[in-house]
Formats: structure tokens, C-alpha cells, sequence
């Protein structure tokens, strides 16, 4: 079952008054999945239940090789910036769950009027040009084919497999939308303070279970996170001035030296602090995937212990001493049925791997544009 009423909720991140009481600017796409998913037995609906109209190898006879420049391109770029992976990994979540996986995040702002690229949660997200150099080699290969849509969660497969992820099939016939929802965007993404409960409705509201919802944040075995995104869990943690007592103690001696206090507001702002410097290890620190990466924005790596630590692993065991970078993902320890999923996954990379894959199915299927609704786009970034 994965609608759940919950009690009011008094415990308080930094912000988390702001976040509870802000509307839901849910679609109408998303309801009719969320009463899907209410009504399936199982609980467990391993395509989600948009996937009908997709096919196997759509682009089979009108572009055969699609799927095979998608793959070499990633590889190509992701052997020259491993950021690729973790870019493409995020934008695939931020355009899916919002009305769906339609592209609708890769649109540029029109006239003035954001998108939702301009929307805050989205001001960090990168690989839009990785999106673009791999449209247009399409675009020469069979112009107006495949679907941005498509080359996204492509893309985004490529990109877990190439972290260390598992593999898992996808089927194509996306279409891209001709609009952006900048509002959604803003109000309906999940936010780094958010409480667990919050999250979790957040996700039953598209259909996936508490199992699920932890297998997807698994995610986070991957990537840079601005300081920014857990500051007050280091300095100021809901307004005690106190750090956030659930916090490792060596880990957040760990974070504080990465995370100066002086590099940004404690506040949760969405706004980049350009003065910064890099204090991380990490080689990348944060920065566009394809320009060299830069070294202003301070951050910690959330394979923190190494690149050869294996996808999944790590994040849940880290959570379950107490080493969660994100507030949102160490929330994940003090709901009974989350908890468990964690320690399941901490102790069998194979069980995480297989529901990663499954979730990132059903993800990948959410809110589709199935021709002859939508369109395919010539430039990512633009309707036609
Ligand atoms: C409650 C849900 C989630 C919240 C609140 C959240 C929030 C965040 C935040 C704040 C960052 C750091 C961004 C930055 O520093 O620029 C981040 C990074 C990331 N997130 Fe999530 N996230 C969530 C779920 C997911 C899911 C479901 C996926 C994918 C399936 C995902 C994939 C990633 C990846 C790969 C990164 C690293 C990005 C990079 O290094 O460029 N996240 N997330």
C-alpha cells in the first residue's frame, strides 16, 4: 500500500515549516497514477502503469542506431568527466517527476517566462549539454526521429551503468512536450529538508512505494553536493545553533572541513555562492560536465570514500551510522518501514541493485507522451 495518512508532524528542519505548508501543483497525469498505484494488490508495480503504448526498440526501422550513439556519446563524454553520470542521473529524476518524463526540463525560457530550468530546484542541474551534443549527432544520423524524451532516460541508463549500477531495459516512443511547468517544478520536487513522511507522500503521489522511494535515493552513491544543500546541519541546525545532533561526529568534522561556515548563509538559499573556493577532495567539485569543472562552489563527493566504493552500498550503510549528507536522506532511518529497506540494502548490493533497476523502470515510465500527444524536438532546448 502506498497511500499512508500521517499525524502532524512537529519535527522541524531548518526549513521544513516553509516546505510542509507549501501547495502540491500536482497533475491530473499524476493523480490517475497515484489512484493506479492505490488500487494495485501487489503494491509493488514493476512498470508503473504508463508504460502500455512504449515499445522495445521503437526507433528499430526509423532510426536503428539511435540507441547506439546514445551509448557511445555518454561513454565518450563520461570518460573525459565522470560528473556526466551523475548530471544525466538527476535531470532524468527532476524531468520525470514533474508531469512526467516529457523533457520538459531541457525547455529554455521563452519570452521572458521561465521554465522549468529557471525553477529553484532546478538551478544546480547540469548535463544539458550533454543532452545537446548527443541530439544533434541524432539529429545528423536521422533528423526529427528520437525524441529528447527518450535520449534522456537513455542517457540516464547509460549513465548508472557506467557509475556501477545495474543495467535495466527500457522501452522508447516518448515524446517531448511543447510546454514547461516551471510552478510544478517549484513547488511539487522534493526538497534536501524535507522530513520523511513528506517525502514519502511525495513519492506515493507517483506511484512508488516506501520500498521503492529508498531504492531510488540510492541514487546519491553518486555526485557532488553543494555545501549549501546541508550547512545548517553543520552550523545551525533548526535554528539551535547546534549542529544536527544525529550527525556522526567524525562525519560532521569531516563536512565542517569541507564546508566552511563562511562560504555561504546557513539559510537553505537556492542562490550559488560564487565566492567560494574548493575545499573538497574532491577532483571534480561540482561544475558543468563538459566545460572543465569549476573550482568555486565548495562541496563533498557522495562517494566521499572513494570511487571504487560500489553503487548502493555505501549510501545506506553511511546512513545507518549516522553519515547521511542530505537531512532528506538520513531522514530515511527513523520511519520503521524505510529503516528496514535501508539495512536490507546495506547488506545485499544484489537485492539494491535489482529494486534500483526495477524503480528506475518505473521512474523512467512515469506521466509518458505517447504519439500523437507531444512532439519530437529538433533542439532539445525549443519546441518546433
Ligand atoms: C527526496 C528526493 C530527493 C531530494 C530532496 C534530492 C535532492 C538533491 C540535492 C539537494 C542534490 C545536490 C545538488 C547540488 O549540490 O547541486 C542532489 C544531487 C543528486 N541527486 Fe538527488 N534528490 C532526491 C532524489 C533523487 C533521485 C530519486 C535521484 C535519481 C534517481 C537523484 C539523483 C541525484 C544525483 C545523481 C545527484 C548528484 C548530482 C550531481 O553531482 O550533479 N536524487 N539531490
Amino acid at each position: 500500500e502506498t497511500k499512508k495518512s500521517f499525524p502532524a508532524i512537529t519535527l522541524s528542519p531548518s526549513n521544513s515549516a516553509s516546505s510542509m505548508s507549501r501547495p502540491m501543483f500536482l497533475s491530473n497525469k499524476f493523480k490517475k497514477q497515484q489512484e493506479a498505484s492505490d488500487s494495485s494488490s501487489s503494491g509493488y508495480d514493476f512498470y508503473g502503469d504508463s508504460s502500455g503504448s512504449l515499445e522495445y526498440d521503437f526507433y528499430r526501422e526509423s532510426c536503428p542506431e539511435a540507441e547506439k550513439i546514445i551509448r557511445s556519446r555518454v561513454q565518450d563524454l563520461y570518460y573525459r568527466h565522470a560528473d556526466v553520470a551523475p548530471s544525466l542521473l538527476r535531470l532524468v529524476f527532476h524531468d520525470c517527476f514533474v508531469e512526467g518524463c516529457d523533457a520538459s526540463v531541457l525547455l529554455d525560457a521563452v519570452d521572458g517566462v521561465d521554465g522549468e530550468k529557471e525553477s529553484p530546484p532546478n538551478e544546480t542541474l547540469k548535463g544539458f549539454d550533454v543532452i545537446d551534443i548527443i541530439k544533434s549527432e541524432l539529429e545528423e544520423a536521422c533528423p526529427g526521429i528520437v525524441s529528447c524524451a527518450d535520449i534522456l532516460v537513455f542517457a540516464a541508463r547509460e549513465s548508472v551503468a557506467l557509475a556501477g549500477g545495474p543495467f535495466y531495459p527500457l522501452e522508447t516512443g516518448r515524446r517531448d512536450s511543447t510546454m514547461s511547468f516551471s510552478e510544478v517544478a517549484t513547488y511539487d520536487l522534493p526538497t534536501p529538508y524535507d522530513i520523511l513522511p513528506k517525502t514519502v507522500a511525495s513519492f506515493a503521489l507517483r506511484g512508488f512505494n516506501e520500498r521503492e522511494t529508498v531504492s531510488l535515493l540510492g541514487a546519491h552513491s553518486i555526485g557532488t553536493i553543494h555545501c549549501r544543500f546541508f550547512l545548517s546541519r553543520l552550523y545551525n541546525f533548526d535554528g539551535t545553533d547546534e549542529p544536527d545532533p544525529t550527525l556522526d561526529i567524525e562525519f560532521l568534522n569531516l563536512l565542517r572541513s569541507r564546508c566552511n561556515n563562511n562560504h555561504t548563509s546557513s539559510s537553505p538559499s537556492l542562490s550559488p555562492s560564487p565566492s567560494s573556493s574548493c575545499p573538497s577532495l574532491s577532483p571534480s567539485c561540482v561544475g558543468n560536465p563538459v566545460s572543465p569543472p569549476s573550482p568555486q562552489v565548495p562541496g563533498v563527493e557522495m562517494d566521499y570514500e572513494g570511487k571504487g566504493s560500489s553503487f548502493g552500498t555505501l549510501y545506506y550503510r553511511s546512513l545507518l551510522q549516522g553519515r547521511g549528507i542530505l537531512y532528506v536522506d538520513q531522514q530515511l532511518t527513523v520511519g520503521e518501514e524505510t529503516e528496514a529497506w535501508v539495512r536490507a540494502y546495506a547488506s545485499d548490493a544484489s537485492l539494491f541493485r535489482q529494486d534500483f533497476a526495477k524503480a528506475m523502470m518505473k521512474l523512467s515510465n512515469l506521466g509518458v507522451l505517447i504519439a500523437p500527444a507531444g512532439q519530437v524536438r529538433i533542439s532539445c532546448s525549443k519546441t518546433v
